[in-house]
């Protein structure tokens, strides 16, 4: 934390392009490390070999988009002058600029450690603070090496520390600690308990999510289909941006379900070394809980799609269709390779549905009709809606936030970078008015 601290100090005295330029060489080392750091991602996390790659070429783009934008929305401030406002002469000429928080902790979860690392390394580097890294226990050495590749780029010491630990030990510690200005936290519930002990900082948080996906009649179900799949099941649905739960019209839903278990039928279950599309999910105790929304399900009489199989952390992806609301499925968050389908009869069914959630992160909706969509997308209460889409955090310049217990504040690099910079007034006060006469 002192490091931390002392670093940053010398960090925000460096010219902005300087910034810039370090984290594109950064970007390009991460670029050049992708093989290694996605073999990590492969055995720390079971992340299908393909994706792993993808999430570090992705994050060095990031960090580049970063820098570049960086430069352009701090390279610019704000000039008032007084005699817009009732009363005033033009004596008061007032000069904003945007300036670093200090020390930044970040705290990404398990299933993008690098990616929702960087994401937060990047705007709290341009923007001119430093910060203390807390990786996820399971992505802990991907991130390590990570790290090492904005060290590689010559980043000053002490600028970025990774400190490695369960979040149940040495969490409480770094979140209190005084030296801390602001946190950037993605993960589960454990972010609701944070912003309660944090106190007085600016927090910016990523939490869970119960993404639904609203079929209505005329949608193309193919495309639907194909959606739910990619939506529903990349990365064994360990994505707070899966789709969670299916809120489909009655008169299509068998159609539609036929469509889906054929797709998941030809779905590859086994390991991520082989790049399989459903690897063992992170924890046993994760799969034990996925298993556990299962069995609820199937006592209260869900109709069971494929059979229900599990070795070890591995689970076959399963579709329940006939969901209905007093399962826990129809609620909780398996973050797993299930999901469930709760047929309804009108949109207005299934926005309520949507809404009672506790989660709003986002939601997808399939139809023709757009104009219906706009509505549908306005009455839902998510911080996105995807029309015709399987909701998404990418591409990561796009504005990412939840609603309600889905976090605080937004993410995605504009408003990361806005987030880790506050404002600062400089007001130049003349002997007399003083008008610009052209
Ligand atoms: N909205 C979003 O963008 C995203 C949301 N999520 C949500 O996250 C959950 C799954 O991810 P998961 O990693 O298991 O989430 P967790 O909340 O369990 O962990 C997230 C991070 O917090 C750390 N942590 C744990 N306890 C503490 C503590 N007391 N103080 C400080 N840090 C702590 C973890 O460390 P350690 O690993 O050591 O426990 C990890 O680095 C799901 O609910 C999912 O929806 C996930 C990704 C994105
Ligand atoms: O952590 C997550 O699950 C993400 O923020 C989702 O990102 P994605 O939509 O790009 O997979």
């Amino acid at each position: 934390m002192e490091s931390a601290k002392s670093a940053q100090k010398a960090w925000a005295r460096t010219p902005l392009w300087k910034r810039a330029e370090l984290l594109h060489k950064a970007a390009a080392i991460l670029k050049e490390h992708k093989a290694p750091i996605a073999e990590c991602l492969v055995k720390e996390i079971a992340k299908p070999a393909k994706d792993a790659v993808s999430e570090v070429v992705r994050s060095g783009d990031l960090v580049s988009y970063t820098a570049e934008e960086g430069v352009r929305i701090l390279g610019e401030g704000k000039f008032l002058v007084s005699d817009s406002f009732p009363g005033n002469e033009r004596t008061k000429y007032c000069l904003t600029s945007k300036i670093p928080l200090g020390v930044i902790l970040a705290i990404p979860p398990f299933n993008y450690p690098v990616n929702l690392a960087v994401s937060k390394i990047a705007p709290a580097l341009i923007a001119g603070n430093s910060l203390v890294l807390k990786p996820p226990t399971q992505g802990a050495v991907s991130c390590l090496h990570m790290v090492q590749c904005f060290h590689l780029a010559g980043f000053p010491k002490g600028l970025i520390s990774c400190v490695t630990g369960k979040g149940s030990e040495i969490g409480d510690f770094l979140t209190m600690h005084p030296g801390v200005n602001c946190i950037s936290f993605t993960g589960g519930d454990t972010g609701i308990a944070i912003s309660k002990k944090a106190g007085m900082l600016p927090l910016q948080m990523e939490l869970g999510g119960k993404d639904a996906c609203i079929v209505l009649e005329d949608a193309d179900l193919d495309l639907v289909a194909a959606n739910i799949i990619k939506g529903g099941f990349s990365y064994s649905g360990q994505r707070c941006t899966a789709i969670k739960v299916v809120l489909v019209m009655e008169s299509v839903a068998d159609a539609l379900v036929e469509k889906v278990k054929a797709r998941v039928a030809k779905l590859r279950v086994g390991p991520p070394e082989d790049d399989c599309d459903i690897t063992p999910v992170v924890t046993e105790s994760s799969a034990n809980f996925i298993e556990g929304l299962v069995m609820d399900a199937k006592e209260k009489g869900a109709t069971f799609c494929q059979e229900y199989k599990r070795e070890g952390n591995l689970i076959w992806p399963l579709l329940l269709d006939n969901v209905r609301p007093d399962m826990r499925i129809a609620w909780e968050e398996p973050f797993g390779p299930v999901l469930p389908v709760i047929r309804i009869n009108s949109v207005e069914e299934g926005i309520h549905h949507c809404n009672a959630s506790n989660f709003g992160l986002q939601g997808c909706v399939f139809t023709k009709d757009i104009n219906k969509a706009v509505l549908i997308s306005d009455a839902m209460e998510t911080g996105t809606v995807q029309i015709n889409s399987a909701p998404a955090r990418g591409p990561d310049h796009f504005p990412f936030q939840g609603l309600k217990d889905s976090g605080i504040g937004s993410q995605g690099i504009t408003n990361s970078i806005n987030m880790m910079t506050k404002v600062k007034t400089t007001v130049i006060n003349l002997p007399s008015p003083s008008y610009t006469m052209g």
